[in-house]
């Protein structure tokens, strides 16, 4: 479903990503694991066309993506959710979630993501800033999800958020592939919740892909080795 290949990004001339190559199969929940300044972020933004690629390929479904905007990626079928959610925090809930539906098509908000995020349907005339962390990061899917992606990136979700509702979140993405048969590749360093999600579990350091396991044959103490510091 989703493929990079060969995948070289730097800022300016120092180098982040050396020639990365990844893949996400139809289905299936990736987690990409890795210490703080490894190169997650970088490579979401990549994906997203939001930093720009030196070499390498980023395709969807077949399709090359590198060549285009970020707004062209999500009517593709890519969807992100960044690195400490980026809700307007002025908007309201549902105004946030509307800034999804263009890219749709819609005009209004699908009343099955009320369903997914229950606690949204309460919030709706909230501002979002007033929201909790968890909260935010619930909205922050639901507005990527509004775009009806193939392929969902979501870059440290658990980031800053209590374990009762990591657990929820969790259990929300592994609902979210179920239901609606995407392809999600999160990126992350707690390692129990990647495990709980992922079907395979990669880790990621100096821009590289540096191990590689299935989620039923994984080895928790060497991937915690590479995320100690
Ligand atoms: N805008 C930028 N300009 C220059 N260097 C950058 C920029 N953004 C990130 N870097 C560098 O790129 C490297 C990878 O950073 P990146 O944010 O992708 O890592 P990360 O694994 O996502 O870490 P974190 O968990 O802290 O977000 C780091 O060395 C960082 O300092």
């Amino acid at each position: 479903m989703l493929a990079i290949s060969d995948l070289h990004v730097a800022y300016g001339q120092s180098e982040v990503l050396h020639g990365l190559n990844l893949s996400v199969a139809p289905n299936e929940i990736v987690a990409i694991m890795g210490r703080n300044g490894m190169g997650k972020t970088t490579l979401m933004k990549s994906m997203m066309g939001i930093v720009p690629t030196k070499s390498g390929s980023v395709t969807m479904g077949g399709a090359e993506l590198a060549r285009l905007k970020s707004f062209e990626r999500v009517a593709k079928g890519l969807a992100y959710v960044p690195q400490g959610r980026m809700i307007f925090s002025t908007m309201t809930v549902k105004e946030n979630i509307e800034t999804g539906l263009a890219a749709a098509g819609e005009r209004h908000v699908p009343a099955d993501i009320y369903e997914l995020f229950p606690v949204l349907l309460e919030m709706k005339g909230r501002r979002g800033g007033n929201l909790s962390g968890g909260q935010q990061q619930q909205l922050a899917i639901a507005r990527a999800l509004v775009t009806k992606p193939k392929v969902l990136l979501l870059d440290e979700p658990t980031e800053g958020i209590q374990p009762s509702i990591i657990r929820d979140i969790a259990r929300t993405l592994k609902r979210i592939r179920d239901e609606r048969g995407l392809s999600i590749l999160v990126s992350e360093q707690v390692l129990s919740f990647a495990l709980d999600i992922a079907d395979r579990v990669l880790v990621i350091e100096n821009g590289e892909i540096v191990h590689e396991d299935a989620r039923a044959t994984a080895d928790e103490a060497a991937i915690a080795r590479f995320l100690s510091v």
